[in-house]
């Protein structure tokens, strides 16, 4: 017997971020589109090359991407918005994606519960023609190399509509989207191509029956061109779906075995014998390597369900960085239970081999005995332990209620102004981090550089005029990363990049251990922005649910335990800002919203613990110090109940590139405290004027009263230059000024 393997998607930026240089390099001038195309091509290239040689038999192709791959599927089908359809070619595939004076982006947001973002498509009802000519190019150099191996992906029909903005009734766009995709699937049947993936992630949404009408039509229509379809799901169980999805008129059907109850679900329903089972079984949200001991026995559940199997990540690689043997610095028990991407393209091909009946003992020991060591290597600590085992209710709670602790926390001006925290990370601040790695800078010079930088920065924030500054976050790579290697149980990586979106790459960290502070993580910096200015200056945290979203989590204890042992260290540092003499500390929570399971029925039991860690985090803090939190990409609507129990004295939001969604949101919700709805969107180079900033501002007060209300941008300003940052920062004091003395004047 023969269990043939396949994937879903690659990793695409490149092993050494090839992709992210040269899209930077073409954005400031120095590369042209060429040199830029071929880099992509290179890149894509040298993943089929390693695919291939892994021995995988259908790889996914047609994923990279110079931008984002949902914005590249709008591209083909046509749907493009008229504000860009002056443009042509990359300027206005750039120009969706990153704004253009006076043409806003499109909208960006979180690829369901990951930290990847994706482009909001916006169908209107004048589509243009659609435009198949690169994927059929892919397709055909994808051949050269692959020959029948390659499997083109293609972004669902339904899942991108249901993911979309859309501006007519989506029964209206059924048909128009359904021809297009039929275009599609006539032009590729003559490629030679043997199926195709159709990836349809929406199908594990909570509200995935609303559309099974579409599902059924489409595919109906779709399966008469008679190019075998593999209908793909990912990162969550079918559900109540599973029953009528399985019928779908397709040949073969991927679910992911690595979260939810598809395991349950095909043992209670079987699977259609006509069909292929693609078992996502090696996980490609983490990156542990596979533990044989629990997934062999998966497999022998489902072998006798159905033996038309084929084994496979659970999703996309695109998630985990390429290669764990290259990270040579970690301790070795680590680094041998890692597995990144070229690791789980063994794992997949070890596990298909095992499910065939061979005995690939020396394999399957040697990774037991990777494991042994591994535990042997990270025990547990005995007094975070029982930190956690004597928490009380008290712990979770400020000492008094928001309405009396308001008149105790610092006097500001109405409508005061303020930023999310990072200011321009600039080459020169990279280049500091990479002589001291280097060690041609010592600890003190390097510290005395970015005080330099923090010094700057508070000299430019009060002559913009600004009310609460901030230090600038120059220290931080990045806001996860940077608590990570602070504390222990947290281990990083040096070439772990995983994409975030567009040319914007994380490498998040990986936690093995318990987690301890060993000491203070912020509070140098903070005591040195503050000594030089007499406005107040926000300490600045990320918070426990952002540490663990954005982290790579074990899979040996729950999530919850490791957010609260994050929470714990984080509380630590709120009482030592405070004694260093911050009244305002902010606890950054933009990945709370992500972590939202995709099903209804699971989000209780997330929002009770990730409410619960912010609060164990921030609950030390005296009734005089003022919290804020902040959320980026957040939809609030159906959680208000649970942002209002964060207890936050003040919360900013991203809310300009959503056309003030969120600010409605909170307000329509009824949400008491003090709300910073974000301005102007930073993740675009134009910067805004004041008029521009004046009418966001309006839209504010409209909708909540101005004591209520703070000025801010979306989000921290590290991606942007300083020429962009300073002017756009200067609109908004300048709006705030002019809004103040209306309001004023109107008694408001
Ligand atoms: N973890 C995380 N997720 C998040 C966010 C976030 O801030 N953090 N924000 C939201 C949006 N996502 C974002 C993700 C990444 C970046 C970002 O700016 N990433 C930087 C990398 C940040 C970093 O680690 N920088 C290193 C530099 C690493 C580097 O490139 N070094 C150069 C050398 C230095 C140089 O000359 O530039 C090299 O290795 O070649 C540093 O500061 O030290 C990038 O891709 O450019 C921004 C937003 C949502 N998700
Ligand atoms: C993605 S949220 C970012 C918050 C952080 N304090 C910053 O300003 O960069
Ligand atoms: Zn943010």
């Amino acid at each position: 017997m023969v269990i043939q393997t396949a994937t879903l998607g690659y990793p695409r930026i490149g092993k050494n971020r090839e992709v992210k240089k040269a899209l930077e390099g073409f954005w400031s001038g120095k590369l042209d589109s060429e040199s830029l195309l071929q880099t992509v091509r290179q890149v894509e290239e040298s993943n089929w090359q390693t695919q291939l040689q892994a021995g995988i038999d259908r790889i996914g192709i047609g994923d990279t991407t110079l931008y984002d791959s949902v914005l590249d599927w709008s591209v083909y089908l046509g749907l493009i918005p008229e504000r860009f359809q002056h443009l042509s070619g990359l300027e206005q595939y750039f120009a969706m994606a990153r704004g253009k004076e006076g043409i806003p982006a499109l909208e960006m947001t979180k690829w369901f519960d990951t930290n990847y973002h994706y482009l909001v498509p916006e169908i209107s009802a004048q589509l243009l023609s659609a435009d198949f000519s690169d994927v059929l190019e892919t397709v055909h150099r994808a051949q050269q190399i692959l020959g029948q191996r390659a499997v083109p992906i293609i972004l669902g029909p339904v899942t991108l509509l249901r993911l979309s903005r859309l501006e007519v009734p989506i029964s209206e766009l059924v048909s128009p989207l359904c021809d297009r995709y039929l275009n599609l699937l006539l032009a590729l049947k003559p490629l030679g191509v043997e199926e195709v993936q159709i990836h349809e992630p929406a199908l594990v949404l909570g509200d995935a029956t609303n559309f099974k009408e579409y599902y059924e039509s489409i595919y109906a229509s779709l399966a008469k061109v008679g190019l075998p379809l593999h209908l793909v799901t990912y990162f969550d169980d079918l559900g109540e779906n599973y029953p009528w999805v399985v019928q779908l008129p397709v040949s073969s059907i991927s679910l992911d075995f690595t979260r939810g109850r598809n395991l349950e679900l095909i043992k209670h329903y079987g699977f259609p014998a006509d069909k292929r089972l693609g078992v996502g079984i090696v996980d490609a949200r983490n990156i542990w390597q596979i533990r044989p001991d629990r997934l062999l026995p998966i497999l022998e559940e489902i072998q006798p369900i159905t033996s038309n199997l084929s084994i496979q990540p659970s999703a996309s690689l695109q998630f985990v960085p390429y290669d764990a043997t290259r990270e040579t610095k970690l301790p070795e028990p680590l680094r041998n239970v890692l597995s990144f991407a070229e690791q789980k393209l063994q794992e997949v091909v070890f596990l298909a081999r095992t499910a065939a009946g061979e005995d690939l003992k020396q394999e399957r020991e040697s990774i037991q005995a990777s494991w042994q060591v591994f535990e042997q290597f990270s025990p547990a600590n005995q007094v975070v332990q029982d930190r956690l085992k004597n928490l009380k209710m008290d712990d979770f709670q400020r000492s008094l209620s928001y309405s009396l602790r308001l008149s105790e926390q610092i006097p500001l001006p109405p409508l005061p102004t303020t930023t999310i925290g990072s200011f321009p990370q600039t080459s020169e601040v990279r280049q500091l981090r990479v002589k001291y790695k280097r060690g041609e800078l010592t600890l003190a010079q390097y510290h005395q550089s970015i005080d330099t930088q923090i010094a700057q920065c508070i000299k430019i924030q009060e002559e913009i005029g600004l009310d609460v500054l901030v230090h600038g976050e120059f220290e931080r790579t990045d806001m996860v990363e940077y608590f990570g290697q602070q504390l222990s149980g947290f281990a990083f990586t040096e070439h772990g990049w995983v994409q975030s979106y567009g040319s914007r790459c994380v490498r998040p960290p990986i936690i093995y251990g318990d987690v301890v502070r060993t000491e203070p993580m912020t509070v140098r910096e903070f005591k040195v922005a503050q000594s030089l200015t007499e406005k107040p200056v926000k300490g600045m945290l990320t918070g426990p649910v952002t540490m663990i979203n954005w982290s790579y989590p074990r899979t040996d204890i729950a999530r919850q335990e490791q957010a609260f042992q994050i929470a714990l260290a984080l509380r630590d540092e709120v009482a030592d800002l405070e004694a260093a003499g911050a009244k305002i500390i902010q606890i950054d929570e933009p990945a709370l919203r992500e972590g939202l399971p995709l099903k209804t029925e699971r989000w209780n039991e997330y929002l009770s613990w990730a409410v619960d860690s912010f609060k164990l985090s921030a609950g030390i803090a005296k009734p005089e110090t003022q919290i804020h939190t902040h959320m980026c990409y957040s939809e609030f609507g159906d959680i208000i109940t649970d942002i209002e129990r964060l207890d936050a004295d003040v919360l900013s939001i991203e809310n300009s590139r959503s056309n003030n969604e969120t600010l409605y949101e909170l307000t329509d919700g009824g949400y008491s405290k003090q709300v910073g709805n974000g301005v102007y969107d930073v993740h675009s180079p134009a910067i805004p004027n004041t008029e521009q900033i004046l009418s966001q501002l309006r839209t504010g007060i409209a909708n909540l009263p101005v004591k209520q209300i703070w000025v801010n941008p979306d989000c921290g300003l590290k991606t942007r230059r300083w020429e962009e940052v300073v002017p756009s920062l200067k609109s908004m004091v300048q709006a705030t000024k002019i809004l103040r003395e209306e309001t004023n004047a109107s008694g408001k």
